[in-house]
């Protein structure tokens, strides 16, 4: 067979299946990579690996077994010493194995981004021990947000309000981190008035700039997103100008999702990933081009004349209420009859659930991003899931 390009895709979820498919349209051959079997993306990629990608040699080998031209991270949780390492012998690592290994942790993209780069950030201090989250708090002030710096979608997070809650935050953060790093970043709490997820693809051809995306989150993680938020332009022009600032010291060609806080006319910088963003699902409705599309042209070098919103667009999650390993989805024929605009569904496909666990999402196309949200949210309420047999 002969394919565009090789791609091994290091995490297989609901970010990375999408990405599959993308790309697969597009000629590419996709061996999807993650620690269980029968993950979301393996069950559309040409092949897979199942393996823990934090074990360096387990990683370099399946590097060296398929021989990739594109090695693309879809999780944080790798050990990106070793992309580092297979950049240097001419495997591209996407975008760059210096995004990967600065986004990892909280504590490399908040030096580049407030201390190389001087973006406006909440205040922070970081900490590896009670006395010093003691020390981050009065830094701060109350309330502050205590998050261990690896970690991801909110886990080990705790929004701590009075002196005497820190310890279990504390605590809480150290028994949820990744790795073994015991350290966390203190963050000022922003009372923002909103929050904005700013796709940003960086191409041979320059950066691109998708609609901002707003969200609400819940626990850390995101319930519903909608594209486009209303946002002044000067807003939007300082939250763009920061974005290219970051992605351009990053480097590498893709899609990335830079985080803001918005309160008032001020945009203040949170974090990226250096990949598709679960809040960006909305473009597979909102969009000519996904964000995975986007990221799968911009990795390829083809070209990307035009970033189309086709309407005010929304995206709702469907999430599992306990741990089960059979599951079955109704009301899948109520949802997608929902009136009111265009309703999509996507169901990840994942082999067992477990509390809070994204299954999949509802999307919706409709006159305003209210109505869009409204009908996305209600789909998703119509999506039950069946545990058991
Ligand atoms: N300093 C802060 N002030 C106010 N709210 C915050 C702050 N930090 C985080 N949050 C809230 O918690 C959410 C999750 O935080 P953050 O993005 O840092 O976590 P995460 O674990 O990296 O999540 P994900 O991996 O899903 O992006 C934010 O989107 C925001 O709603
Ligand atoms: N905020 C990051 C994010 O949304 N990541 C997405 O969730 C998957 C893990 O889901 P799981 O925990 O259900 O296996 C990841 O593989 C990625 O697709
Ligand atoms: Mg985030």
């Amino acid at each position: 067979m002969a394919f565009t390009a090789k791609i091994l895709l290091l995490g297989s979820g609901e970010l990375g299946r999408e990405f599959v498919i993308s790309a697969k349209r597009l000629g590419c051959e996709v061996v999807a990579c993650d620690s269980y079997a029968g993950a979301p993306a393996m069950q559309v990629a040409d092949g897979f690996e199942v393996f823990s990608m934090l074990d360096g040699d387990l990683l370099r080998a399946a590097i060296e077994k398929h021989r990739p031209d594109f090695v693309v991270p879809e999780v944080e949780a790798i050990r990106t010493e070793i992309l580092a390492e297979v950049e240097k012998h001419g495997v591209t690592v996407v975008p760059s194995a210096r995004a990967t290994m600065m986004t990892m942790n909280r504590d490399g993209i908040r030096e580049v981004a407030a201390g190389e780069l001087g973006l406006r950030t909440s205040r922070y201090r970081y900490a590896e021990t009670l006395e010093e989250v003691r020390a981050g708090a009065a830094h701060t002030g109350l309330p502050c947000v205590i998050k261990p710096v690896m970690s991801s979608s909110g886990k080990g997070q705790s929004t701590v309000r009075a002196e005497s809650e820190l310890e279990a935050a504390w605590n809480y953060a150290v028994a949820n981190m990744r790795g073994d790093r015991r350290r966390v970043i203190v963050e000022e709490f922003i009372a923002f008035d909103y929050e904005i997820t700013l796709l940003t693809v960086r191409t041979r051809d320059g950066v691109l700039f998708c609609p901002p995306i707003g969200h609400r989150q819940e626990r850390g993680d995101y319930q519903e997103s909608w594209q486009p938020t209303p946002m002044s332009d000067a807003a939007i022009a300082s939250a763009q100008d920061m974005a290219r600032k970051v992605v351009d010291d990053l480097g590498g060609y893709g899609l990335f999702g830079v985080e803001f806080f918005v309160k008032g006319e001020e945009v203040i910088f949170s974090e990226l990933s250096p990949r598709p963003h679960d809040t960006g699902m909305v473009t597979l409705i909102s969009q000519n081009l996904s964000e995975f599309d986007l990221h799968a042209r911009a990795i390829l070098g083809l070209p990307i004349p035009s970033i189309v919103l086709r309407g005010p667009s929304a995206s709702a999650v469907i999430l599992a209420d306990r741990d089960a390993t059979t599951l079955r989805y109704d009301g899948l024929a109520e949802a997608l009859a929902m009136p009111g605009g265009e309703v999509d569904v996507r169901l990840f496909g994942k082999p067992n659930s477990r509390p809070y666990r994204r299954m999949g999402v509802t999307l919706a196309l409709a006159e305003t991003t209210d109505d869009a949200r409204r009908i996305a949210a209600e789909a998703a309420g119509k999506i039950r899931i069946g545990y058991g047999d």
